[in-house]
């Protein structure tokens, strides 16, 4: 079995030999050995992703179909999968070693595979061992605060110009998330705190692709993105784009790193990975570390996520948590041996999270900088004063978060 996300409300293993492409695997035939786990009905889970259901409903119907609270349930999701609910059994699976426990393979032609490539989060074996220990080293010397206060001034310098007027603090902390891993991972200035009023070039794009590469009945259906539709010819057409602009980039760097003087200059992730791979003897095409730095992972993770998203995430599971599906942060402050034990946003073990001591570093910049400055108040009739709507989409995302800035005297 296989790890496809972890996510301590819900982790999914994939089943050997039970991937889409097989012939013998049915929807409504599962393999033998899993006859003993409950089955969450095929007819029910696609009934929600026709109607657009989101990951909310999704857990909601995982969790009916486990009455006897064995802690796992099956599913077919590009093949059979094996969701984990007892959080106890999901950590002592993630420890395991990766070998034991490897990546859930995606189908090559599906938008989530062509999106994140052969990189880091997706690969498994002797290639991710390497990625690992050559991007290990090239994240931890990133871990000085500089680029972050740097960009968190500049989101403050946006914000003086919306003072006193709501403003949706999801796109804002998705522009300086982008902004900061710009910096950090390629020394490059995208541009997304310049205005509220234009969209970043790069986000937009990036906004496309997601939404094609999030598309549920294109990932449980992949033989659909075969088909000649006009979103799959749209969809190659901004990979291209995407990969062009992410070139250009690295090209540039390396230039740069050529020529520069001292050390001091090439203190962004892709010099150090660059670096690292020299000591490894590796040589990175422009391909591999496109797949690498995964700037694109920015609508599941960086801060938005942080601040919202991985919250609900984690603390939806109802046999855990009280209120699972309220979003308070005070149950955070005096955080008990259960709380620290029931929250893993980073997941563990040998594949968990290389960016967390970042993420950590780069939160508590940004939120200690942002409450020096402002108040930050509920407007008026908020549409998400007792709970946070969310977006229908196959990973769990806030709807917009209307917030009012006020500068302090
Ligand atoms: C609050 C923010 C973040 C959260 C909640 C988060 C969470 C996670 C989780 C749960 C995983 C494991 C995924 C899986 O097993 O399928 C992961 C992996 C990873 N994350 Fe993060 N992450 C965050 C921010 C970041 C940032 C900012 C970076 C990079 C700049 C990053 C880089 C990575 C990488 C490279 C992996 C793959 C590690 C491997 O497979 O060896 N993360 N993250």
């Amino acid at each position: 079995m296989s790890d496809l996300m972890s996510n301590p409300m819900s982790i999914a293993f994939q089943c050997p030999n039970s991937i889409g492409a097989n012939p013998e695997d049915k929807i409504n035939k599962s393999p033998k050995e899993l006859d003993f786990i409950p089955t969450v009905s095929s007819f029910k889970y696609i009934s929600i992703l026709l109607s657009n259901g989101g990951q909310h409903e999704i857990q909601k119907l995982i969790r009916e179909s486990d009455p006897n609270k064995i802690g796992l349930v099956k599913i077919f999701t590009l093949g059979w999968t094996i969701h984990i609910t007892d959080i106890e059994y999901a950590k002592s699976l993630l420890s395991e070693s990766e070998h034991t426990i490897p990546k859930f393979e995606l189908p090559p032609k599906i938008p989530f595979s062509i999106v994140f490539g052969n990189g880091i989060l997706i690969s498994n074996g002797d290639h991710w061992v390497r990625q690992r220990k050559i991007a290990s080293p090239a994240f931890n010397r990133v871990l000085c605060p500089d680029i972050a206060t740097e960009c968190t001034n500049e989101f403050i310098m946006l914000l003086n110009k919306w003072i006193d007027t709501p403003v949706d603090v999801l796109s804002l902390t998705k522009r300086l998330t982008i902004q900061i891993l710009g910096k950090l991972a390629f020394a490059y200035d995208m541009k997304a705190l310049d205005s509220l009023e234009e969209r970043p070039y790069f986000l937009n794009l990036f906004d496309k692709i997601f939404k094609h590469a999030n598309s549920p009945l294109f990932i449980i259906f992949p033989f659909m993105n075969s088909l000649p539709f006009e979103r799959n010819i749209e969809f190659s057409s901004l990979v291209k784009e995407f990969d062009d602009f992410i070139f250009k980039i690295i090209e540039q760097r390396r230039l740069k790193m050529s020529k520069a003087k001292n050390e001091n200059e090439n203190t962004d992730l892709l010099a150090g990975i660059l670096e690292s791979a020299n000591h490894e003897e590796y040589n990175y095409t422009n391909k591999e570390l496109r797949d690498k730095p995964k700037i694109s992972n920015i609508n599941n993770y960086g801060i938005t996520s942080s601040l919202s998203t991985s919250k609900l995430i984690s603390t939806s599971n109802p046999n855990i948590w009280n209120d699972a599906d309220k979003f308070i942060p005070e149950r955070f402050i005096n955080p008990t041996k259960e709380t620290k034990n029931n929250w893993i946003p980073f997941s563990i073990g040998p594949r968990n999270c290389l960016g967390r001591n970042f993420s950590m570093m780069e939160q508590k910049v940004v939120i200690a900088l942002t409450l020096l400055n402002f108040e930050i108040l509920l407007p008026p009739n908020a549409q998400h004063l007792d709970e946070i709507p969310l977006k229908k989409t196959f990973v769990l995302q806030p709807k917009k978060i209307d917030l009012i800035f006020s500068k302090l005297k």
